[in-house]
This record gives C-alpha cells, structure tokens and sequence, in this order.
C-alpha cells in the first residue's frame, strides 16, 4: 500500500507545526524524513499512523483518508515505532509483541498458534528471541528499542512508520534493523537523524524545515553541501561511500574558519501563525 499526504498542516496555538506538506511514499519504497531538531518530522509521522488529527489536509494509506478507517483498520495497515513509548507494567518482552496482534482478533479472541509464530518470528528478525521472556523494563535502550521493531514487524502492516528506529542502537543493530526493513519489503516512511544511514537506506528523502518540504528527491540529489548549510547550519563535505557510492557527508565546525557564523535559514519558523 502507499502513504500519500496531501496539503497536510498541523497547528498548535496558532503556530504551523506542518504547513501544506506533500509527501507520497510508493508501495514498497522506503522514504525517509529528515531535518534540524523540531522541524516537524514527528508531528507528520503521527498524522500518518492515526495518532494526530490533522487541523487541513488528509493522509491515505492506500487510498483511504486514515480517519476514515476505525482505530483497528488503520492498525491492520500501519504500525509505528514512536520515538517514546512508556511502559508502566513490567511485560515480558514476548507480551509486549504478542500485543500486535490484537488488530488482527475479536476482543476475546485468544492467540492462535499462527499469531505465536508471527511473534516469535519478529523477535528471531531483529535478534531478540533470547530476551523474550526477560521483562520489558529490565532491558536495555538497545533492547527495548529492539522489541519494539519486531512487535511492529509482528503486527505484520502494510505500512512501517519509524521514528527515529535507531535510537540507542549500537552501530550494528542500526545497519541491521535499516537492512531488514529494506528486506521485508514493506512500505516504509522513516524519520532519521543520521544522514548518513539515511543516504544509505532510503529510496527518496524528504527534508523538512520550519513545518514544510524544503527539498525531495534520490539521496544523492538532496544531500548537498548547500543544503546541509541552509538547512542545520552545519558544514558538510560530500564524499562517496568507497564500496557502495551512497553520498557521504563529513562534517566539519558549524563556523566558517573566519569565526562567521555559515549561511544558513532559521531552523524554525516559530513566527508562522495560522
Ligand atoms: N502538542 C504540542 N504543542 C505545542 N508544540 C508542539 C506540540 N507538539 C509538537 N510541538 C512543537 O512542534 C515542533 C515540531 O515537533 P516535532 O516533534 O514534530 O519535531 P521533530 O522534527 O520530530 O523534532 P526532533 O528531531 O527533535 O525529534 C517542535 O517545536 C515542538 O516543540
């Protein structure tokens, strides 16, 4: 299935969290959101997973306006992996996957032998079947972030939606977890930190800045020095990858050496009112 986004703004106190996003992610693609810190990359994310209505716009998944779907129909097609998910009790890490399930039955149905396997699956994808009957909150940032993935993958969507899925990830578990959702095939949209990872990972990017798309296209087209400057303030040097070619981005100091500050936009566009 394909996300599209179509004049998607979310206001808060008259300030544009999202002003008229367009962003469409192909079925099968994996599209990845990046941009400065409060740039609206999470805010759009939960607009597409069902989680914020939007104030103008719409989001299908599909072709279905995701608020036209029920709460458990849009579970079916989208799961997420917000950036923060609380936990009060303490859940085995295979509880915590087996929850993904539930879109998927009646309110009483019991877990089937299938489900079972869907779950156990999911925790064997992201390396974490040893952990399962360890409580969730006994494990580490990686570990937690780990289960997460795979009870996203176990609620076996059309649709992944991950903020920021490398969080806490050693190096490794960060390439792994990225490779498996190119793997899988599913259609992702993906917000990311790491450029880098990014370039490597994602079919197109999207760069956000102040609410709004500033730049779209191939990695390579997107990630240029010029824009890494306009857009985080930040010098960067572009060099490729020496196995893959993937664009990679060396950074140097957020100053030019002269001690001026680089030519950059703001990274917010607090004074934007509705
Ligand atoms: N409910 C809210 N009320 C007021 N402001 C909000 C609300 N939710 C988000 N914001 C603000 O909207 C802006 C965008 O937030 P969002 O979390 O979408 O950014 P982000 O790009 O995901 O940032 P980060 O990279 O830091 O995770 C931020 O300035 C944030 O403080």
């Amino acid at each position: 299935m394909d996300i599209l986004a179509e004049d998607l703004t979310v206001t808060v106190a008259g300030r544009r969290l999202v002003d008229d996003l367009r962003l469409r992610v192909p079925e099968g693609a994996v599209v990845g959101l990046v941009g400065p810190n409060g740039c609206g990359k999470s805010t759009t994310l939960r607009c597409v997973y069902r989680a914020l209505r939007p104030s103008a716009g719409v989001v299908r998944i599909g072709g279905d306006d995701v608020w036209a779907l029920s709460a458990r129909d849009s579970a079916r097609r989208v799961a997420a992996l917000p950036q923060e998910q609380h936990m009060e009790f303490d859940f085995t890490a295979a509880e915590v996957v087996a929850m993904a399930r539930s879109p998927h039955k009646g309110a009483f149905e019991r877990d089937t032998e299938a489900d079972h396997e869907f779950c156990v699956r999911a925790l064997r994808q992201v390396g974490v079947a040893h952990l399962a009957e360890r409580g969730y909150l006994t494990l580490s940032g990686g570990e937690r972030q780990r289960v997460l993935v795979a009870r996203a993958l176990a609620q076996q969507p059309k649709v992944l939606v991950l903020d920021e899925p490398t969080n806490h990830l050693d190096i490794r578990y960060q390439l792994e977890i990225l490779a498996l959702v190119r793997e899988i095939g599913v259609t992702a949209l993906v917000a990311l930190h790491d450029l880098n990872l990014a370039a490597a990972t994602c079919d197109v990017l999207y760069v956000l800045d102040g609410g709004r798309v500033v730049a779209e296209g191939t990695p390579r087209e997107v990630l240029t020095p010029e824009l890494i400057a306009a857009t985080f303030g930040v010098r960067a040097h572009l060099v490729p990858h020496p196995v893959s070619g993937a664009p990679q981005l060396l950074y140097s100091t957020a100053v030019e050496p002269d001690g001026t500050a680089p030519k950059g936009s703001p990274r917010c566009r607090d004074d934007v009112t509705s």
